[in-house]
């Protein structure tokens, strides 16, 4: 009995195990691996590692499903990457081809929205919305502070959760203060990877703060060996949930990177625009001034609202002067 333990135990010990997981936390060199078994794992990337077509600063970002060879000091290589089904990224810089990976494979985003203190304007919110289409994000649209709205405010809110539910946008009210809504919001969130938007203000660490008890947003977690000389913007986490699924913290970073758009492909992240160009007489309609503009007349018909029309102009004329550079 005793001869067949020390056989198994050498084994153990020239052999390394390969194991799946997932990236929950990236420090620039050191990736974090969540296996399956639950255990978190250091890791880092073997050899030159490139991903096609992706020009990229880091290979590897939060949300990457991988296969790790956990080595006997408990440490491991990553020897595998899957496939993403979407990623959002961040150009290194305005004039950069290069461009960081903030995040991949998310299930979905959620843009908290105030409609006053602060004010959350429908540009921001219809931009915000335009980016997740194009990265093929699913969004859900949360209004927080619902307990500080009162007349013009409160029909503000009001007007904006029926207008964005018609076109398609899963809207809720929240009150994270009170904790009123945050139920429904814990059930939306289980078992996904949701990326939490939305300005400076309008409350999202008080929302995971109740969610995860004892978490400690953005006061840094990684060790100083691990920071040593990197660059702050490197580095990004999920945030495991208690009951399953994660939330992916981006410090600094507010909401998703910019997109590069064409201008004829604006009006296809704008659902219900989209929809009514098809009657358009000109197939290559901009849908801002051309005779039997099918998208002109829903406007003037109510049947698009003047606020989505507006921040498609604004896309639209940014697209143009080639400054479409602020990030959502
Ligand atoms: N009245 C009211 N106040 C709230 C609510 N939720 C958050 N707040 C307050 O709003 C302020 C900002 O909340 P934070 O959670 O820090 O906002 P944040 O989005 O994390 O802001 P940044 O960390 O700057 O990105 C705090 O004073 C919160 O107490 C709410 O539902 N109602
Ligand atoms: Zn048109």
């Amino acid at each position: 009995m005793t001869t067949f333990y020390i056989y198994l135990s050498l084994v153990n010990c020239h052999l390394s195990t390969d194991m799946r997981g997932l990236v929950i936390k990236n420090t620039g060199s050191w990736y974090t691996v969540r296996t399956e078994d639950g255990r978190d794992i250091e890791s880092k990337i073997k050899g030159n590692f490139r991903l096609k077509d992706i020009r990229s600063t880091n290979p590897i970002a939060v949300g990457d499903r991988v296969v790790i060879d956990i080595n006997q000091e408990g440490t491991a290589f990553i020897s595998e990457i899957e496939d993403r089904k979407n990623y959002i990224i961040r150009r290194a810089s305005n004039l950069s081809k290069q461009s960081h990976i903030i995040a991949a494979n998310l299930d979905q985003a959620m843009l908290i929205v105030t409609v006053n203190y602060p004010i959350t304007t429908t540009i921001f919110i219809d931009r915000f919305l335009a980016t997740a289409e194009a990265y093929r994000v699913p969004v859900k649209l949360v209004f927080n502070k619902v307990d500080r709205y009162r007349g013009e405010d409160r029909e503000c809110l009001e007007e904006l959760i029926k207008l964005y539910t018609k076109i398609g946008y899963p809207c809720s009210k929240l009150c994270a203060r009170t904790g009123e809504g945050l139920d429904e919001l814990k059930a939306e969130l289980k078992d996904k990877i949701t990326l939490l938007s939305g300005h400076s203000g309008v409350g999202k660490s008080t929302i995971i703060n109740t969610m995860v008890p004892g978490v400690n947003l953005r006061t840094g977690t990684i060790s100083e060996y691990h920071n040593k000389g990197m660059h702050t913007t490197t580095f990004s986490e999920m945030i495991p949930l208690p009951d399953g699924g994660y939330i992916i913290d981006t410090p600094g970073i507010k909401g998703f990177g910019t997109i590069e758009m064409e201008g004829a492909e604006v009006s296809h992240y704008f659902p219900e625009i989209f929809s009514f160009s098809s009657e358009c007489k000109f197939s290559n309609c901009s849908h801002r001034h051309e005779p039997g503009c099918a998208v002109l007349k829903a406007v003037e018909n109510h049947r698009i609202s003047e606020s989505r029309y507006k921040s498609y102009l604004n896309i639209l004329d940014d697209k143009e002067e080639s400054k479409y550079r602020e990030e959502y």
